[in-house]
């Protein structure tokens, strides 16, 4: 049984005028795997992911977390899911971190062994050094991982992450990803909106994308890369005479003062287009060669970049 199961899932806003954020939407993610959603701005993923949190009801469809409806077992699918919105509000700043997790813990219905959980949460998180520190008094990336662990407190087979690395600088955001990856690893399935696709591509397994309020492509990462239609750009830049460039592989030449510049989208990268490169550049005055292989970026902007 997957965790998280959505079928069909439309939810309608009213008002002067009325907007159907999702129309027939369906997707799944199974125990530890990371699903990265992604969308443009208004594509319905906040929508979604309340719908899931039981935060929003669907219009139409449903959607089941470990099986049960979000919407007529509500309390049974919160037991198995924990969410963890981006940003650091939220947390009493003058209690300590573990103390936080007591409070949150007690408003979610845990009894027992709270202290116990909360200390094994802080854990989970790197932050069990800083237990007793008042929450006041820790980073942002802390407080961020802090949240995190509240998330954790009543062990969710789901997570729904967004935005997890939001205004986190480079160290703690690739702690954060890190943590991430172990929650997935120890068998948790993690649902992750970001905007930032270093995120996705670091962590996803599989890539959702949203669009017009339905599920427009669901694939393994690697699938997904080859959206794109390439796997990487060659950038040769070098001075004098400028070489013969092969027809057959698209690549385009420009000159200036300083020289000429060669760039080309490869379909493939191996053995066979290094030695194509190398006989290009043969007897040439090369300055520089960059081979930049296609990111997540790259692959939206191909799918969605017109279509707003
Ligand atoms: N409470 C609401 N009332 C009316 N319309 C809403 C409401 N919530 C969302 N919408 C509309 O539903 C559509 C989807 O919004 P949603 O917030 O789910 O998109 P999103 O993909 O999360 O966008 P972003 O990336 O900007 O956060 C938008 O057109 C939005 O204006």
């Amino acid at each position: 049984m997957a965790v998280l199961e959505v079928v069909d899932v439309v939810r309608r806003f009213g008002g002067k005028q009325p907007i159907t954020a999702l129309q027939g939407f369906s997707m799944t993610a199974e125990a530890g795997e990371i699903v990265g959603l992604l969308g443009v701005n208004g594509a319905g993923k906040t929508t979604l992911v309340k719908i899931v949190a039981t935060l929003l009801q669907p219009t139409s469809g449903t959607a089941r977390v470990c099986g049960y409806d979000v919407t007529s077992r509500g309390r049974d699918a919160r037991a198995h899911l924990g969410v963890v919105f981006g940003g650091d509000r939220g947390l009493y700043g003058r209690l300590s971190a573990v103390d936080n997790l007591i409070f949150f813990g007690g408003l979610s219905g845990i009894r027992r062994g709270l202290r116990l959980r909360a200390m094994e949460a802080l854990e989970q998180v790197g932050l069990r050094d800083r237990a007793n520190t008042r929450v006041e008094t820790l980073s942002r990336g802390m407080r961020q991982r802090l949240h995190l662990a509240a998330g954790l407190l009543h062990q969710p087979r789901l997570l729904l992450l967004d935005e997890p690395t939001t205004g986190l600088d480079v160290v703690e955001a690739q702690r954060m990803r890190d943590h991430i990856a172990g929650l997935a690893r120890t068998g948790v399935a993690v649902l992750l909106t970001s905007h930032y696709p270093v995120d996705v591509d670091q962590l996803a397994s599989r890539v959702v994308v949203l669009q017009d309020g339905v599920n427009r492509n669901d694939l393994p990462i690697a699938r997904f890369r080859e959206l794109a239609g390439f796997v990487a750009e060659v950038r040769i830049t070098g001075a004098g005479p400028q070489p013969q460039t092969p027809t057959s592989e698209g690549f385009e030449i420009a000159t200036d003062q300083h020289g000429w510049t060669m760039t080309c989208r490869l379909r493939r990268w191996d053995l066979g287009t290094l030695d194509m490169l190398t006989s290009i550049t043969k007897g040439h005055a090369v300055a520089e060669l960059q081979v930049t292989p296609v990111g997540l970026e790259g692959v939206l902007h191909s799918l969605l970049g017109g279509s707003r």
